[in-house]
């Protein structure tokens, strides 16, 4: 029996003025997937996850979520709905400490009953994410890596059913992304649908197996990563002849 996609786009395009930032961009996610979404700088990534997530309004197209249509959604009807995401700039509450920042994002995203509650899945959030000895220290004095992990840890608390992550290695060591890859897995292994924009090839390799290619802001290819990064299209858009030759040396050597 197949099962009913839990995100589907259905030919979505967003302009700017004049400016194409998607185009009849179609395509579906099943539950428990996780799946990268890679193209150069300005191809539409972000864009994307902002139409996802109602804080751009579609200009056409359907955005389907467990099958109904949630075109027209606000950004806080999406979280209680289980989508959520992480952003690519993170902004903290700079004066709330670590805690009130992540029980917001419970608030935020509904599934709380109470403050108390928010509270206690903030906790469990930030004890996750491995930021439960930071708690109560303000958002503003957090470095870099623990501030995509408060990030984390905000969307977590919202209880998603989608999570959509938003170049959350983007600026961190090696050491922190192995920890940020690690986190991520165990998301997916909890069945969370896990849709990663990533410019680092090795990382976005190591967590997913299929792969959507945006370029100028339509969908240039959707498949099995393997068979994307030999895609010629996507090397000439995107990864580059120097990608191609080293991944074919791993391949033959
Ligand atoms: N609010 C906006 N108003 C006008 N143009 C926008 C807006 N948001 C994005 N754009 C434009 O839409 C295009 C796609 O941008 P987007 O940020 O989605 O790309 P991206 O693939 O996420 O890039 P990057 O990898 O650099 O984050 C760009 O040309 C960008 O300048």
């Amino acid at each position: 029996m197949s099962r009913e996609p839990i995100l589907r786009l259905e030919g979505v395009s967003k302009t700017f003025g004049g400016l194409k930032a998607l185009t009849d961009v179609s395509f579906s996610l099943d539950e428990g997937e996780v799946v990268g979404l890679i193209g150069p700088n300005g191809a539409g990534k972000t864009t994307l996850v902002n139409v996802v997530t109602g804080n751009l309004r579609r200009s056409s197209g359907r955005v389907l979520f467990e099958s109904e249509d949630v075109g027209t959604q606000k950004p806080y009807e999406a979280a209680r709905r289980g989508l959520a995401r992480t952003f690519q700039i993170v902004q903290p509450f700079p004066a709330m400490t670590v805690l009130e920042n992540v029980t917001a994002g419970a608030l935020f995203g509904g599934g709380a009953d109470s403050l108390a509650d928010a509270r206690d899945k903030a906790r469990e959030s930030l004890e996750f994410v491995g930021l439960a000895g930071f708690a109560d220290r303000p958002a503003a004095n957090l470095a870099l890596a623990a501030r995509k992990r408060l990030e984390l840890a905000k969307s977590l608390a919202m209880n998603p059913k989608v999570l959509m992550l938003d170049e959350v290695n983007a600026g961190l060591n090696s050491s922190e992304i192995d920890g940020a890859l690690n986190l991520i897995r165990q998301i997916a292994d909890r069945g969370v649908t896990v849709l990663i924009i990533e410019h680092l090839m090795k990382v976005v390799l190591s967590l997913s197996k299929r792969l959507l290619v945006l370029h100028h802001g339509q969908l240039i290819a959707d498949g099995p990563s393997a068979e994307i990064v030999a895609d010629e299209r996507v090397v000439e858009a995107y990864l580059g002849q120097k990608f191609a030759a080293r991944l074919k040396e791993m391949h033959h050597g």
